[in-house]
């Protein structure tokens, strides 16, 4: 069976890389979602074990000692993310290609582990002020923790250039049409 390979999308937060990511999963075959762990809270719809694992610190990190994680991070102030070893093993292992919605330094760090069996995908909102609007609009930040997210939207909108792709998401029926023309054109 052929092994599967991994498409990374990363962005500023707000810039819609949640919304590009379902849209492929809901369309496309062949691809499942690298469920990620993380010591943040649970947002209003999410679900356990689908949107993420969400664990405890001392649970997060007794998986680090474990050396359970591809990667991780802290990405912001006091909480943990990580993509677990057994979550892209088993992906890939049933002959799946795996994708993630993670941070721009451990899209970077997967890429550097995979290489050419990696895609990474960098999806740039129009503007920061558009960026801050979705934000807003998506309403489930505080104040301080959306400031947090605008402060490093910023230092992330600095990578782009070190991914293979850059995708513009204005319009979001034209962005859903180029996430999947890029993913499937990968997979070939
Ligand atoms: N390095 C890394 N980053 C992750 C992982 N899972 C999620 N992230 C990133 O952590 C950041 C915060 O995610 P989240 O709290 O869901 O907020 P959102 O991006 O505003 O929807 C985003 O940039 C995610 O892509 C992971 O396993 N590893
Ligand atoms: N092209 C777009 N135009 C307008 N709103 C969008 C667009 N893409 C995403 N959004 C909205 O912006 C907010 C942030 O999108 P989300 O996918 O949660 O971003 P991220 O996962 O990158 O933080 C959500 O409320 C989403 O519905």
């Amino acid at each position: 069976m052929k092994k599967g390979k991994l498409i990374v999308f990363s962005a500023p937060s707000g810039a819609g890389k949640t919304t590009l990511v379902k849209h492929a999963l809901e369309t496309l075959e062949n691809i499942k979602f690298s469920v990620s762990c993380t010591t943040r809270e649970k947002r209003e719809g999410e679900v356990d074990g689908k949107d993420y694992y969400f664990l405890t610190p001392d649970e997060f990190k007794a998986k680090i000692a474990d050396d359970k994680f591809v990667e991780y991070e802290e990405v912001y102030r006091d909480n943990f993310y990580g993509t677990l070893k057994a979550e892209v093993d088993r992906i890939t292992t049933e002959g799946n290609s795996v994708i993630f919605d993670i941070d721009v330094i451990g899209a970077l760090n997967i890429k550097r582990l995979y290489g050419d069996e990696c895609l990474t995908v960098f999806v740039n909102p129009p503007s920061l002020e558009t960026l801050k609007e979705r934000l807003i609009s998506r309403n489930t930040e505080s104040e301080d923790k959306l400031k947090q997210r605008l402060d490093k939207a910023g230092i992330e909108m600095e990578k782009a250039a070190e991914f293979d792709i850059i995708l513009l998401n204005d319009d979001l029926a034209t962005a859903k049409e180029k996430t999947n023309e890029i993913i499937t054109d990968f997979l070939k």
